[in-house]
């Protein structure tokens, strides 16, 4: 269980995490929606342990995450933009988590191996990351990410920057590999859609306040958020155009 209490952070007399408290279970996703400007990526920066908070404590698992250093925390936060190693191949940079935890070699290629079938890029494996479309790269980052089994992983609009098709089918490559791996997740998204297919909790943040709520019923519900008028104006966009012989 990911447990954050009263996390507080301000620049000079600008609130951007007011009191924020969440408990996420293991192997839950919980989707943020948010607008611009909101503390989203703060809150994802504080639980990687990339910034320092002015007040609040994050544990996992019973343990204090407060005092351990990023590297040592297991949050792993995902970048909008791929950061991948330019000079290695898509192979060693999936490696790359896992030489460093000094697994055995005949461990990191099965599991390598394995990660490269999962995002389906076997043929890709020797590419450096400059020769890989957006969408190849994003899914090298992925698989980097959660190859070595993080505590959190912490996904910033990850999908953001993908044309329609090639975002779609990331998140459903992000629910099965979410699922198969049991992973703990906080998505932060701009979209209501997005949060509504990744999320099995919802959580919505404005001006630094984040509000968690008990269903997806109660998100949808809730005005604020806006997910009732945009499901609102999907469906009446459908009937409108829905082909009447
Ligand atoms: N280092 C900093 N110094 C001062 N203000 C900052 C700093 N970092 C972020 N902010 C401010 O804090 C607020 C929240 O920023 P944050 O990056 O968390 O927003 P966000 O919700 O992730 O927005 P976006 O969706 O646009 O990325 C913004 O108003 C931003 O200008």
């Amino acid at each position: 269980m990911l447990t954050i209490q009263n996390l507080h952070k301000a620049y000079q007399t600008h609130t951007v995490l007011d009191q924020v408290s969440l408990e996420l279970p293991q192997g839950q996703v919980l989707a943020v929606l948010g607008r611009s400007g909101c503390g989203k990526t703060t809150l994802l920066k504080a639980l990687a342990g990339l910034l320092t908070l002015d007040a609040g404590s994050i544990n996992w698992a019973g343990e204090s995450m407060d005092a351990v250093p990023s590297r040592e925390r297991e949050m792993v936060y995902l970048f909008q933009e791929p950061l991948l190693f330019p000079h290695l191949s898509v192979f060693e940079n999936l490696a790359y988590g896992l030489r460093v935890r000094k697994e055995a070699e005949a461990q990191v290629q099965q599991k390598v191996v394995q990660m490269l079938q999962e995002l389906e890029l076997q043929e890709h494996a020797q590419k450096k990351p400059s020769h890989l479309s957006g969408g190849q790269r994003q899914r090298v980052a992925f698989g980097r990410a959660i190859i070595f089994l993080p505590r959190v992983l912490l996904l910033d609009e990850p999908f953001a920057s993908l044309d329609a098709q090639s975002r779609a089918s990331m998140q459903r490559l992000f629910l099965r590999l979410a699922r198969k791996y049991n992973i703990t997740a906080l998505f932060v998204t701009h979209e209501v859609k997005e949060a509504l297919l990744v999320g099995d909790r919802f959580a919505y943040m404005a001006a630094g306040k984040l509000q968690v709520y008990t269903s997806k019923d109660a998100f949808i519900a809730d005005p604020q958020t806006g997910v009732r008028d945009e499901l609102a104006f999907w469906s009446a966009l459908e009937q409108q155009t829905t082909y009447q012989p």
